[in-house]
C-alpha cells in the first residue's frame, strides 16, 4: 500500500497546489493510496508512523519541503518497519530534491517514484535521538536558519518564487553580528583545535540553504559525513567569498577545511546554535553519528 503525506503549507502553499496536480494523475492511473495532510509541526512524523503501523503502508511519498522530509523519515525510523521513501518537492529550499537529483516537475517526480527509479539506501545522521537527512550545522548557518524561519520576508518571497533570496537576506544580516569562537572538533577520535570558527557543517548531501554547495563531495550512501569547517576569516572576507558557495568553489578558500568521518563531537568556547535540515534543534556541545545504509529511497 502507498501512503502520501502532504504538507499543504510547505513553500507557502506550494504543497497544496502540488497535491492538486498529483491527485488526478494518481486517480487516472488507478493507484491505490491513502493520503494524509499535515496541520502543523511534528504531524508528518506522527502520520508516517500511523500509516506504516496501522495501514500497512510500505512506501510513503512526501509532498513538501525539507522539514517534511525530515519529519517523515523520522516517522519511518520510529515505526521500526522498512518503508520506501519518495519526495515530490514542494518547499522553498528543496535541498533533499537538489541533492538527490529529483525531477522538479511534480508529475514527473511522482512517476519516477511510482516506478521506483534510482532506488538506493541512504545514510542518516543521528543527533539527540533524532535523525537528520541532509545536513547538520553548528554556528553561523544555524543562526541563519533560525533567522530565515522567523523572518516575515520568507512568506512573501516564497510566494513570488524568490525563496532563495530569503536565505541570502538572512546571511547578510547574520554576517554583521555573528561572533566566531574557538572550537574543539573530534572526528572519529582525532581532536582538532580550530580558532575563530564561523560554522561547522556535517553533510550527507552537498547542498543546504536552498542550493548552497557547502560540502561538494558529500555522498548520501557512503557511510561517512563530509565535514566543512569555515574559520579564521574576517567578516569582509566571508562576505566577498560567500557567493563561491553556490558553485562549491569556496572549497579552495584558505579559510575552509574539510574532514570526513562517522562520529563527530563539537565543543565550543561559547554555545553555538545547531540546525538539522534547516531547523534549529539544539546548541553545542553536540555529538552526531552517521548511521550507514538505513533508509531506502527512490525517485
Ligand atoms: N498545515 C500546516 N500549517 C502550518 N505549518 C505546517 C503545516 N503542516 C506542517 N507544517 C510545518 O511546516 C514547516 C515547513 O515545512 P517544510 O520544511 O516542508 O517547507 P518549507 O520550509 O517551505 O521548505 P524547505 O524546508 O524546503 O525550505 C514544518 O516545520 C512543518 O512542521
Amino acid at each position: 500500500m502507498l501512503g502520501i503525506i502532504v504538507n499543504p503549507m510547505s513553500g507557502s502553499g506550494k504543497g497544496r497546489d502540488t497535491w492538486k496536480q498529483l491527485e488526478p494523475t494518481l486517480k487516472g492511473l488507478g493507484v491505490d493510496y491513502q493520503v494524509r495532510k499535515t496541520s502543523g509541526i511534528g504531524e508528518a512524523q506522527k502520520l508516517a508512523v500511523e500509516l506504516i503501523q496501522k495501514e500497512g503502508v510500505t512506501k510513503i511519498i512526501a509532498v513538501g519541503g525539507d522539514g517534511t522530509v525530515n519529519e517523515v523519515m523520522n516517522g519511518i525510523q520510529q515505526s521500526g518497519k522498512p518503508c520506501l521513501f519518495g519526495l515530490v518537492a514542494a518547499g522553498s529550499g528543496n535541498d533533499y530534491a537538489k541533492g538527490h537529483g529529483l525531477a522538479e516537475e511534480p508529475v514527473q517526480a511522482l512517476t519516477r517514484i511510482l516506478k521506483e527509479e534510482s532506488r538506493k539506501t541512504i545514510d542518516l545522521i543521528k543527533i539527540n535521538e533524532r535523525f537528520a537527512v541532509n545536513v547538520v550545522g553548528a554556528g553561523f548557518d544555524a543562526l541563519v536558519a533560525k533567522k530565515t524561519n522567523e523572518a516575515s520576508y520568507k512568506g512573501w518571497l516564497n510566494k513570488t518564487k524568490l525563496g532563495k533570496v530569503a536565505y541570502v537576506l538572512s546571511v547578510l544580516s547574520v554576517i554583521r553580528s555573528f561572533q566566531p569562537c574557538d572550537v574543539h572538533l573530534v572526528v572519529d577520535g582525532q581532536t582538532y583545535h580550530v580558532q575563530k570558527v564561523w560554522l561547522i557543517a556535517i553533510a550527507n548531501i552537498p547542498n543546504f540553504g536552498g542550493g548552497m554547495r557547502i560540502c561538494p563531495d558529500a555522498v548520501p550512501n557512503d557511510g561517512v559525513a563530509e565535514i566543512c569547517v569555515v574559520s579564521n576569516v574576517s567578516r569582509w572576507e566571508l562576505l566577498f567569498a560567500f557567493p563561491l558557495i553556490f558553485s562549491g568553489k569556496h572549497a579552495k578558500h584558505p579559510g575552509v577545511r574539510f574532514f570526513r568521518g562517522r562520529h563527530i563531537h563539537i565543543q565550543s568556547q561559547n554555545p553555538l546554535f545547531v540546525q538539522a535540515d534547516g531547523e534549529v534543534v539544539s546548541h553545542t556541545p553536540m555529538t552526531v553519528e552517521m548511521l550507514p545504509s538505513c533508509q531506502a529511497v527512490c525517485g
